[in-house]
């Protein structure tokens, strides 16, 4: 991993490594520099605007740094009708919104941003049904510790699958980068892409 920036480098401003993961699936070269930002929703929100306000925020912080290259950055977040839920602060609050997911629908929303060298950004949503949850398997699952770190308190990709009985929509939205989409948005941008050279 470098810092130096040329002027065609990819750079996704995240400290997620499911980010990461999922960036390298499209076989494309990137660096990786985490923005550092205040995370807090404004008032009445709405879920929507607040990924795309922050998605931006941390490719624009990151592309300060970084003149010439292609930044991108992502936000993701779940909400249950108008109210948000992001990363849990403890077992407690994971358990809490667990038992409020579940046997119901909610939606993953996740904000797309490239700033730089393109500046444009979207937004997809994911509609999750969860299961119906006894008190046991809540209690079990914010045992485990995999909710902390989880916008809604689970990870459809680790054993919080069990969790969920339906997704509608992208897959790779849910766990933090919609792949489609953002392949889309990065050709736009003139990024170059493993099976079609730059020009
Ligand atoms: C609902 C759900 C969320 N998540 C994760 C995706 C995101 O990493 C996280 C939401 O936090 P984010 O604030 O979107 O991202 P992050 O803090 O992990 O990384 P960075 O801001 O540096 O890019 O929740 C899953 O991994 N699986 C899931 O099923």
């Amino acid at each position: 991993m470098h810092t130096n920036a040329d002027q065609t480098s990819l750079i996704l401003a995240s400290a997620s490594p499911r980010r990461r993961e999922l960036l390298s699936q499209l076989g494309l070269a990137f660096t990786v520099s985490a923005a550092d930002i205040d995370e807090t929703p404004h008032a009445k929100e709405a879920a929507e605007a607040y990924v795309l306000r922050l998605a931006r925020e941390k490719a624009r912080a990151v592309a300060a740094r970084h003149p010439g290259a292609w930044v991108l950055a992502a936000d993701t977040t779940v909400a249950l009708e108008s109210e948000l839920l992001g990363k849990p602060r403890d077992a407690e609050e994971a358990k809490a919104m667990l038992s409020r997911l579940s046997g119901r629908t909610h939606a993953v929303h996740t904000g797309v941003a490239l700033a730089g060298r393109h500046d444009e950004a979207l937004v997809v949503r994911t509609r999750v049904t969860f299961r119906a949850l006894s008190q046991e398997e809540i209690a079990w699952y914010a045992g485990t510790g995999e909710p902390l770190d989880k916008a809604g308190a689970y990870a459809v990709q680790g054993r919080g699958g069990f969790l969920v009985a339906a997704v509608d929509g992208s897959p790779t939205n849910v766990i933090g980068l919609p792949l489609g989409e953002t392949l889309a948005l990065l050709a736009r941008a003139g990024v170059p892409l493993p099976w079609r050279a730059s020009p």
